[in-house]
C-alpha cells in the first residue's frame, strides 16, 4: 500500500458548463459531482489525507453539501484562486504530510477508478512525477493561420487527473511557474518545463472531466448504467458447510440450537457444548474462508469456558456481516437417537432465526437417527451438520 495525500480542485466557476453556478453543486443521478468524486478518494484505503479547495464564497455551502451526504471525514478546506494553478498552489501549501505523493485532482472527474489511483501511486513512488493519460483516438489537425497539417498520433496522449507528484518537486515547479509567470493547463507540464521526466499511466476513457453540458448527460448515462449493471449482476454466492459432535454425559445441559431439551444428560465441552450452534458457526467461517470457531474461540482459552454459544455464533456472524454478506438459508441436521428431536424443531429455528437477525423461512433444521447405529446410535453423542448459503450483493 502507498498512502498519497489528494487536493482537490473545486473553485472554478464553470463557465462552459452554462449552468449559471458552479458545476460542482450540480447532481449526477441525485448526487452532487463533487461528492461523487470525493466519495472515490475517500474511499480508497490509499488516500490519507484530502484537501478540498472551494471558492471561499462557497466554501459554507460546500461544507454543508459534505455533511448532508456524509463525507466530511478526513477533509480539510481551503479557499481557492482566481486561475486552476493559483488554485493548486493554495492546496499543496494546506498539504500536512510532505513525506507521501501528492495527488492533484479536478474535483470535475468523479469516475476515476481505484486501479488507476493505485498504479498512478505506485508509478510516483519510483518515478517522482506521473500523470493518468489515455491515447489519443481522433486524428487531431493542427491549423496555424490557413495551414493545416496532421499530427503524428501515435505520439499524443490527452492528460487527465489525478497527476501525481513528490510533494518537494511539484511545490518547487508551481513556485517556478509564479516566478516566471507562466500558466498551464496542468500540473505536469510545470514540471516538464523544469525538464524533469513526467511519467505516463495509462488511465481509463471513463475518466472524464464534466466540462461542458453534453458531459454531464454523458455523466447521467455512465452513472445510471453503472447503477443499472450493478442491480443486474448476480450477486456473490458462498457456501459452507460445517460438522461438529459431542460426547453425552451425565449432570450437564442439553442445550441444541440454543433451546434447552429435557434430557438424562446433556453435551459435553468447553463451552456450553451446543453440537448445533457449533456446526452452524463453523459453516459461516467456512463459507468467508476464516476457518473453524477453534481458530476464533480456542478451547484452551478460559473466556470461553461453558461460554453461550449463542454469543459465539452472534460473534461470528458479525463478521459474516461485516464482510458485506447476507444470508441466503441454512440447512442442517441434528443426528440423535436421543433425546426425540421433533418436538423442538420449530423452536430451535426460531432461536436460530433471532441470533442471526434473520426470518425463520431461511433456516431449516432436520433431525435423524442412526438407527442405533455407531456412536450417536448407541447415545454416546450427539452429531449436527449444516450448509449455508451466503449472498454478498455490494459485490458486482
Ligand atoms: N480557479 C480555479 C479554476 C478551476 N478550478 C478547478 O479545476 C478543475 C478543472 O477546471 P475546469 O474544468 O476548467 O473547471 P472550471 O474552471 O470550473 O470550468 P470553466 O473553465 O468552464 O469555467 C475544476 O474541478 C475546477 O473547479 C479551481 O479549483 N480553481
Ligand atoms: C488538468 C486537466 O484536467 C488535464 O486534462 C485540464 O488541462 C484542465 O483544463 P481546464 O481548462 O482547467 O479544464
Amino acid at each position: 500500500m502507498i498512502n498519497y495525500s489528494a487536493v482537490i480542485l473545486a473553485a472554478g466557476q464553470g463557465k462552459r458548463m452554462l449552468a449559471g453556478r458552479n458545476k460542482q453543486f450540480l447532481r449526477i443521478d441525485q448526487i452532487p459531482l463533487i461528492i461523487h468524486t470525493l466519495t472515490v478518494f475517500q474511499e480508497d484505503p490509499w488516500c490519507a489525507e484530502i484537501v478540498l479547495v472551494t471558492n471561499s464564497k462557497e466554501r459554507e455551502s460546500m461544507e454543508e453539501l459534505l455533511l448532508t451526504h456524509d463525507v466530511t471525514e478526513g477533509v480539510r478546506f481551503v479557499d481557492g484562486g482566481a486561475e486552476r494553478q493559483d488554485s493548486v498552489l493554495a492546496g499543496l501549501n494546506a498539504i500536512q504530510n510532505t513525506q507521501i505523493p501528492v495527488f492533484i485532482h479536478d474535483g470535475a472527474r468523479p469516475f476515476v477508478n481505484r486501479d488507476s489511483l493505485h498504479r498512478l501511486a505506485e508509478t510516483t513512488a519510483e518515478k517522482g512525477a506521473a500523470l493518468l493519460a489515455v491515447k489519443v483516438t481522433d486524428t487531431i489537425k493542427q491549423k496555424t493561420g490557413n495551414q493545416l497539417s496532421t499530427l503524428d498520433r501515435n505520439t499524443l496522449w490527452a492528460a487527465q487527473t489525478p497527476q501525481a507528484f513528490d510533494y518537494d518537486l511539484i511545490v518547487k515547479a508551481h513556485q517556478q511557474a509564479v516566478d516566471s509567470g507562466y500558466y498551464g493547463t496542468d500540473d505536469a507540464s510545470l514540471v516538464e518545463k523544469m525538464n524533469i521526466e513526467v511519467e505516463i499511466v495509462e488511465g481509463s476513457y471513463d475518466n472524464i472531466k464534466l466540462t461542458t453540458p453534453e458531459d454531464l448527460h454523458k455523466a447521467e448515462s455512465y452513472v445510471r448504467n453503472l447503477r443499472k449493471g450493478k442491480e443486474m449482476s448476480t450477486p456473490m454466492f458462498r457456501i459452507g458447510q460445517g460438522f461438529d459432535v459431542h460426547q453425552l454425559t451425565e449432570g450437564r445441559p442439553c442445550i441444541i440450537g440454543g433451546v434447552e431439551i429435557p434430557h438424562e444428560k446433556g453435551l459435553l465441552g468447553h463451552s456450553d457444548a451446543d453440537v448445533l450452534l457449533h456446526t452452524i458457526a463453523d459453516a459461516c467461517l467456512g463459507a468467508i474462508g476464516e476457518g473453524d470457531i477453534g481458530k476464533h474461540f480456542p478451547d484452551t482459552d478460559p473466556e470461553f469456558k461453558d461460554a453461550d454459544s449463542g454469543k459465539l455464533l452472534q460473534h461470528v456472524w458479525s463478521i459474516v456481516t461485516d464482510r458485506g454478506y447476507e444470508l441466503g438459508n441454512i440447512d442442517c441436521t441434528v443426528i440423535a437417537q436421543a433425546p426425540k428431536m421433533a418436538p423442538y424443531i420449530e423452536e430451535i429455528r426460531l432461536s436460530i432465526a433471532h441470533l442471526l437477525s434473520t426470518d425463520i423461512s431461511r433456516i431449516n433444521v432436520k433431525a435423524t437417527t442412526t438407527e442405533k447405529l455407531g456412536f450417536t446410535g448407541r447415545k454416546e453423542g450427539i452429531a449436527a451438520q449444516a450448509v449455508v448459503l451466503l449472498q454478498n450483493n455490494q459485490q458486482s
